[in-house]
């Protein structure tokens, strides 16, 4: 059964509408992350599901039940926005027990729960430690331990490592799938940064303009982005106009073979970087090096081919060749897509 569902939820200001028609559903022990540009509506569908924004037509469901009208206390969601909202005067226990608190929770039950929250989160004995005096990664981490305090049927995650050093995102977010995996939390994160989702969730969630442009595993929606829009927001821009015949496309670059069952006719295509394979310059299209950039283990090359779109290819780093370097292009069909119109 789905822990969380959105049924033709839309919320309109002014004229425009934040989000059109959404559908979504989110399994119970799921974790689904919702991507998107900045203005796409990822927040505002947070907020409808915590019952802080009114809709203009649709409902959420949780487990089932309609939330129309039930306010977000009521719920049973718990939240944990980006600027995380710690109680900067009160210590780290006092933080993680305040939802506990409020619903009456008896004292050494209280304690109990508190001491498991941050050794859960990886702050063991914190309680007494003052929030001010904590490190961004601290604190995100007793914003958490206190989002999970009153144990939510649903955690909610808006830009949870937003504003952590990349390092150390990568780390919490390796230990935050752990810990929904061991507490088979039923989580919805939103973020913009497509390695977090890609690394947090189950299922990612793309949206453009209010509505849900792709939906499917990380590997699905890396592997086969659903249309131009999603592709060149994951940053790939191997995208051109072409014709298909058979096992072949005519594009600006020449022929691209395409997989066994692309459908005939005019088309857009992509070419993920992987699928552009440097060969000798007389065995393939004919390019420049005009861009390279270091990755770590990889090079991400930028090569001109006479009169057609730049491309972007990707290579070891031994066998990179320098910019100003002429090289031959050639094309693997698992690397194509069909992208929607
Ligand atoms: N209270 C509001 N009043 C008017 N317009 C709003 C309000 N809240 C959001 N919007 C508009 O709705 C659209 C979606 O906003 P939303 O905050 O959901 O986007 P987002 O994807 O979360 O963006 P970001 O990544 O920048 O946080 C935007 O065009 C925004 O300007």
């Amino acid at each position: 059964m789905a822990m969380l569902r959105l049924e033709q939820v839309t919320v309109r200001f002014g004229g425009r509408a934040a989000l059109d028609a959404v559908d979504l559903e989110v399994a119970e022990h799921e974790t689904v992350c919702v991507l998107g540009p900045s203005g796409s509506g990822k927040s505002t569908l947070l907020r409808v599901v915590a019952g802080l924004q009114h809709t203009d037509a649709g409902r959420v469901r949780l487990a089932g039940q309609d939330m129309t009208g039930v306010p977000t206390h009521r719920r049973g969601v718990g939240l944990m926005f980006q600027d995380h909202q710690l109680f900067p005067q009160r210590d780290a226990g006092a933080n993680v027990a305040f939802g506990l608190r409020m619903r009456g929770m008896p004292r050494a039950e209280r304690d109990r729960t508190v001491a498991e929250l941050l050794d859960l989160v990886g702050l063991p004995g914190a309680q007494r430690r003052a929030v001010a005096a904590l490190s961004g990664g601290e604190q995100q981490r007793v914003a958490l331990a206190r989002a999970l305090a009153p144990r939510p049927s649903v955690l909610m995650l808006d830009e949870p490592l937003g504003q952590l050093d990349r390092g150390l995102r990568e780390r919490l977010v390796v230990e935050l799938r752990r810990l929904f995996g061991s507490l088979g939390t039923t989580v919805l994160a939103v973020t913009h940064d497509q390695g977090e989702a890609f690394a947090l969730g189950d299922r990612v969630v793309v949206m453009d303009q209010g509505r849900i442009a792709q939906t499917g595993t990380p590997l699905e929606v890396w592997r086969r982005p659903a249309s131009e829009f999603v592709a060149r927001f994951l940053g790939f821009d191997n995208v051109v106009e072409a014709t298909v015949h058979g096992a072949v496309a005519d594009t600006p670059w020449g022929k691209v073979p395409v997989p066994s069952d692309t459908p005939a006719g005019p088309c857009r295509l992509l070419v993920r970087p992987a699928g552009v394979r440097l060969v000798p310059e007389r065995e393939g299209l004919g390019c420049e090096v005009v861009a390279r950039t270091f990755r770590g283990d990889h090079v991400v090359l930028i090569l001109q081919p006479p009169g057609a779109p730049r491309l972007e290819a990707t290579c070891p780093l031994r066998t990179a060749p320098e910019s100003g370097a002429r090289v031959g292009v050639a094309f693997d069909a698992d690397e194509v897509v069909l992208l929607a119109a």
